[in-house]
């Protein structure tokens, strides 16, 4: 158990100041409390003697007394205790991102993010439950029971003996729940995450199930899901059911005999009736740390389990970092020519979709890639930011292997708009200026200019104001794109990648774009995926990607004079053009 706990260590030794605070506010709130029964007992002592007012004013007066200081410093343990569980809450949240901020994409292939959004929200509560509740409610106990056993045992060793009998009885039961509790709940916690990532999809997809009219369908789906998330948690609460009643009868056992055996001692002038008052406080104090030791062994293993899980996400290292990075290149100022030198490539899950590709892109110079789908276009882009990661060597920026940039650097200089455009749920400003700091609202228009939609944001209600994504408005197909490309051009990247950016505007306005991206893109390096041959003949030079090898490469002119995919794409799409314009 401890050491499937030990990824909170590092956090717990930040915070020992507050625990040490709060371990004290428990001490002297556990010392008043203890002093409760002797002052009842003397109490009753004094008051056997003859029942006055003033008597039971000054009794009265001594136990508010204690009980104020005692609930003085209750309050300050659980404000200190709980408070560094928060913090810790925070901390551990924050590392979460940050360490999720920092995974390549095939992580999020890997892990769904309804599952990634459970472990940071269920599984977080039940970590920072376990390092508040729990180490304040065992403390306690251990605490208080260590306080009260010296005076119990001082009144009757015999009692206290008879007492505690059924109390290891408690212990073996905690025990034999405890396992059980852990184990279901890490069922429950892995179906929670299921049904979370399942609803996260269906409202992701809400348009897609809308088209193919799949309501009942996923309501169904995400029924039986609920209902297993539902079976799971009852078999959870049928065990909770049982342990609780099952403590509280043998705490209500260990009562009856301390009233048995105890007012068989008072008869036999084994103990005194104050004594005996004092003895009755002292066990039914005792009642709720005991019944604690119950519940924070549910909060203990509710806790390990979704440490683990947490900490299943903390451990998994980004494949892709700056291990291999040379510091003499933090400041380096990247040229642009890009280098694959016979580069194989196959993703982790599946057989190799580059075959020893060569080819430089000189520095400055445009190339625009085309090829049937599924031939290793995009895969082979995605390796100039090493989205993907290629073997070392493969690809190189300016003669060096990428990997001795750091990211930083390296991704600092690229401009790329993926196949599939993101905007994220902000204005077009915040949208168009992402990963630019402070960047002029002159720069900001002119990069939509030249992605030509600066235009039509000017007229959108509230301009470059106007909210976009999820909260607000809804952008076309070719709007995106174009926002997409003026993010890109607004980082004035020396490396400008558009994977088939241009895919969803028409080609009067694809001629604009490229006429404008010619011009800024002047002495920068470029590259274009693209379908279409109106987009790729702009270009210095083609490249032909089919199955995973460059097929053909060449100038527009030198590719038709080949006749090969290209010259043969050329005919057609010369030809659908031709009977639309008839
Ligand atoms: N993350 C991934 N994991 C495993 N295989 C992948 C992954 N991404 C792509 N592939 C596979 O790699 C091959 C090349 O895909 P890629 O997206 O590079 O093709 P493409 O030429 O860009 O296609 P398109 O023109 O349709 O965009 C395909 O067989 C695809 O299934």
């Amino acid at each position: 158990m401890f050491s499937r706990l030990s990824p909170l260590f590092p956090y717990l030794r930040r915070y020992w100041k507050s625990y040490v605070l709060g371990g004290l506010a428990l001490l002297i709130y556990n010392s008043s409390k203890v002093i409760i029964p002797l002052l009842i007992g003397g109490a009753v002592q004094d008051i056997q003697g003859g029942l006055s007012v003033s008597k039971v004013e000054y009794h009265a007066a001594r136990i508010v007394g204690v009980a104020i200081v005692s609930g003085t410093f209750l309050y300050l343990m659980r404000q200190i205790l709980i408070g560094a569980s928060r913090e810790i809450e925070f901390d551990i949240r924050n590392d979460m991102f940050e360490h999720l901020a920092k995974q390549p994409p095939s992580f999020f292939q890997r892990h769904r993010t309804g599952d990634i959004m459970a472990r940071s929200t269920n599984d977080l509560n039940a970590v920072r439950q376990l390092l508040g509740p729990a180490i304040m409610y065992s403390a306690n106990t251990v605490i208080f029971t260590a306080a009260a056993l010296p005076f119990m045992l001082r009144i009757s060793p015999r009692l206290t003996m008879y007492a505690f009998v059924p109390l290891p009885i408690a212990s073996v039961l905690v025990q034999y729940f405890g396992a059980r509790i852990h184990k279901r709940f890490e069922r429950i916690q892995a179906s929670f995450s299921d049904i979370s990532a399942q609803a996260e999809e269906n409202f992701s997809g809400a348009r897609l199930i809308r088209a193919f009219s799949q309501e009942e369908a996923e309501i169904k789906g995400f029924e039986t899901a609920n209902l297993e998330y539902i079976s799971r948690s009852l078999m959870l609460a049928r065990l909770m059911a049982m342990l609780w009643p099952t403590l509280e009868f043998v705490l209500g056992l260990s009562l009856m005999i301390t009233l048995l055996a105890g007012g068989r001692e008072v008869l036999l002038h084994h103990i005194t009736v104050p004594q005996f008052a004092s003895y009755n406080v002292f066990m039914v104090q005792l009642t709720w740390p005991m019944i604690a030791v119950g519940y924070v062994v549910n909060l203990v293993q509710r806790g390990a389990a979704s440490v683990t899980r947490i900490h299943e996400i903390l451990i998994e290292k980004p494949e892709i970092d700056d291990k291999d990075a040379k510091p003499e290149l933090a400041n380096a100022t990247i040229q642009g020519e890009i280098t694959f030198n016979h580069l194989d490539f196959a993703y982790p899950t599946g057989p190799e979709v580059l075959h020893d590709i060569t080819l430089t892109i000189p520095a400055g110079s445009s190339l625009a890639i085309t090829g049937p789908t599924g031939s290793g276009k995009t895969t082979l882009v995605s390796l100039i930011p090493r989205l993907s990661e290629a073997a070392p060597g493969m690809v190189r920026i300016d003669g060096r292997p990428i990997r001795e940039y750091p990211l930083e650097v390296l991704r600092h200089a690229i401009g790329f708009v993926p196949q599939e455009t993101f905007l994220f749920s902000e204005t077009v400003r915040e949208n168009v200026a992402f990963g630019v700091e402070g960047a002029s609202e002159e720069s900001i228009l002119a990069a939509t200019q030249a992605a030509h939609i600066g235009t039509e944001i000017l007229e959108f209600p509230k301009g470059f104001d106007t909210v976009v994504g999820e909260r607000g408005m809804t952008l076309s197909g070719g709007q995106k794109q174009r926002t997409a490309i003026a993010r890109a051009l607004l980082r004035e990247p020396r490396i400008l990648i558009l994977d088939d950016a241009l895919a969803s505007v028409d080609t009067y306005t694809e001629e604009q774009i490229l006429n404008a991206l010619r011009d800024k893109m002047r002495g920068r390096t470029a590259i274009l995926i693209a379908h279409r041959v109106s987009t790729a003949r702009s270009a210095d030079r083609i490249a032909v990607v089919i199955d995973g090898r460059i097929a053909e490469l060449g100038t527009h002119d030198e590719l038709l004079d080949r006749g090969g995919y290209y010259a043969d794409l050329f005919e057609k799409q010369s030809l659908e053009e031709e009977i639309v314009n008839t």
